[in-house]
């Protein structure tokens, strides 16, 4: 029996706070209200497409899958109405009360951070409850496909909603879908007018696969979308202006897309393909599930975006692939072992990234684009897509001591003299690795070096690559040997220093650090300042140890202590070789000085003070 009491049910914190925004928002173009609002309708008539090829009764002779937008001038209301899977009571209460996508979440939380957030909203959409900018109350009546229940939802914003039992009248109407009434505030009543409703309509929602009806009192409802599938189309007939649109209705996107692909695979297998990417970043990509969206159709009828068509490193890629031979009826254990969606996987992948090679060499501009936005993400390819590392290799693109951003083919054009490895430096910032000593050496011989500051650097640096025969090598790894290539720039300890003796300074050190460190070097890589700390040459990358420790995923090793001879404080430590004191203090001033270059604290902060203030007294006595 169905309950007959009206339910009083607070919207989740997020929800309340993304509702106040909404409504104190001064943001002035609410369109997209309706363009949230048909999407939803037809991401509905897609669902009971699907669910209908399994159980064909819940469409029956009912109406086949449409969106109807009625406006009703004397009410004050505008009704989006859909005949696609409707909402069960609690359906009601879990969509229409929470923010389910972690992305959605995070947007949330950057609209509040924000001083004037509202650009924002136009940038990436809010779902169902953007209709609060236009409508100070809200009733959604519906009915869940094959269900005898009819629900009503209404809410005015604020703290909460109320679901009850559909009144007779209503229940009669809903069949089966959603009736979304709007009751407009006085300043959205322009979007009763209907050429307001097909200019969006238009606009936004053209691509939508589904009937869009206009419904006015008097007349014949009219159809306002030209509701193909674009991608079944010829590339011939297309413009640029169509397929951004596309993008945008596709993808329920706001930006321009960056690229285009457009074709059709035959052969062994049939399928359209219209995939793009963005030109800006979602606020989901770094999410830990790495789900791409790609959405499977298969001859025109939406079967799910789960499907994994994309490989993690290219979640970032949006739009629609088409297949004219799978079954209809796939099944979520099928969608992962089919042999046939296999290779549709991979050949489409593959075409992906030559594509994205031809943009960077045809049309840098939105080449640049996409790698600003999605760089960090597509060098996660480079240690998990062993086939196509080099490809990725070539695409990627660095900042690199010139100041400039630059590819691989690029650095090994500017080789020097006797060069024959890559050289890069893991960090946290561009700041700090441009003052990192062991850049000095490098910067001594005009070596270029590519800094590198995205997190996922420390992991895909670990695994040993080469490009075009070079070796790529980190320069806070221990086998770097600088000395066959000329020196173009020299320094001022290069002439004015006498080099400390090597044996004695090395033994000296050493003897004072004891298992502080794993050994001591004599360094090619300092020319000014006095020490570096660098990893073994077969440990991973000091960075890559850094990020593994913090999460608790690996003890740190003893670093390597490389001094340079030429530099004063270490000149000093052979001259203080009687006074064991100080040659402890000044050793130790060298390891601690490294580890402070290297954005760490020293192992014993306090004693590191004292030993500071010590040496500093001392001078000043001195002097
Ligand atoms: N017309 C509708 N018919 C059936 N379910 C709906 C309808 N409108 C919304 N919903 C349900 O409510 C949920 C929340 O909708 P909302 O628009 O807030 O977010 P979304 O559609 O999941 O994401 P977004 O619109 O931001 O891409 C939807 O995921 C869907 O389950």
């Amino acid at each position: 029996m169905t309950d007959t009491a009206t339910v009083s049910h607070s919207f989740q914190a997020e929800v309340s706070e993304l509702l106040h925004l909404m409504v104190h928002s001064v943001y002035s173009e609410t369109d997209i209200f309706l363009r949230e609002l048909v999407s939803n309708a037809s991401d509905a008539c897609d669902k009971l497409r699907y669910e209908a090829i399994a159980r064909p009764e819940l469409i029956g002779d009912g109406e086949p899958p449409q969106i109807r937008i009625i406006p009703d001038k004397t009410a004050n209301t505008l009704t989006i109405a859909d005949s696609g899977i409707g909402m069960d009571r609690q359906e009601l209460i879990d969509h229409l009360g929470t923010i389910a996508r972690s992305g959605t979440k995070a947007f949330v939380q950057k609209l509040a951070e924000a001083k004037d957030g509202t650009g924002l909203i136009g940038q990436f959409g809010v779902g169902f409850y953007s209709a609060f900018m236009v409508a100070d109350r809200i009733t959604v009546i519906s009915r869940r496909a094959g269900g005898s229940e009819v629900w009503t939802w209404t809410s005015s914003g604020g703290a909460g909603f109320e679901v009850a039992p559909s009144s007779e009248e209503d229940a009669n109407r809903v069949t089966r879908g959603t009736e979304i009434v709007l009751h407009l505030k006085d300043d959205a009543k322009k979007y009763l007018e209907t050429y307001e409703i097909e200019r969006i309509v238009t606009a936004y929602s053209d691509n939508i696969q589904f009937p869009i009806m206009l419904v006015q009192p008097e007349g014949e409802p009219r159809q306002i979308n030209s509701a193909s599938a674009l991608w079944q189309r010829s590339k011939s007939e297309l413009s640029a202006e169509d397929y951004a649109k596309a993008y945008k209705s596709i993808a329920n996107a706001f930006d321009e897309p960056a690229m285009t692909l457009h074709y059709r695979a035959e052969g062994r297998y049939s399928y359209a393909v219209l995939l793009f990417a963005p030109s800006t970043k979602p606020f989901d990509l770094f999410e830990p599930a790495r789900k791409g969206k790609v959405k499977l159709y298969v001859r025109r009828v939406f079967i799910t975006d789960d499907a994994d068509l994309m490989p993690a490193y290219l979640r970032f890629i949006r739009g629609v692939i088409d297949s004219e031979d799978l079954p209809l009826n796939l099944s979520r254990e099928m969608l992962q072992n089919n042999p046939q969606l296999a290779q549709i996987r991979k050949a489409v992948t593959t075409r992906v990234i030559s594509e994205l090679e031809q943009l960077a060499e045809k049309d840098a501009e939105n080449f640049d684009k996409i790698w600003e936005s999605f760089g960090a993400v597509i060098k996660e390819g480079l240690y998990e897509d062993f086939e196509r590392r080099d490809k990725l290799l070539a695409l990627a693109r660095f900042i690199t001591t010139s100041g400039e951003k630059r590819s691989l083919k690029q650095y090994v054009e500017g080789l020097k003299e006797n060069q024959t490895e890559i050289y890069f430096l893991v960090g946290d910032s561009i700041e700090r690795l441009k003052s990192n000593p062991r850049l000095e050496a490098a910067k001594a011989r005009g070596v270029e070096v590519l800094l590198l500051t995205d997190p996922v650097d420390a992991f895909w640096t670990s695994a040993r690559l080469e490009f075009d025969g070079k070796p790529l090598k980190s320069l806070s790894q221990g086998d770097i040997n600088f000395d066959p290539i000329p020196v173009t720039e020299s320094t001022p300890a290069d002439e004015a220093q006498p080099a400390a003796d090597e044996a004695n300074t090395i033994a000296l050190i050493k003897a004072s650090l004891g298992d502080h460190v794993t050994d001591v070097k004599v360094s090619t890589r300092l020319t000014t300042s006095a020490s570096c700390l660098v990893a073994g040459s077969h440990g991973p990358d000091r960075e890559l140890e850094r990020i593994l420790s913090q999460q608790a995923r690996g003890a740190r090793t003893k670093p390597i202590l490389e001094i340079n001879l030429r530099h004063p404080l270490v000149v000093a430590v052979a001259k203080a070789a009687a006074d064991k004191a100080k040659v402890d203090d000044l050793s130790f001033l060298l390891l601690e000085q490294a580890q402070i270059l290297d954005g760490e604290l020293p192992e014993d902060p306090a004693g590191f003070a004292a030993r500071l203030n010590r040496l500093v007294l001392q001078g000043v006595a001195g002097a």
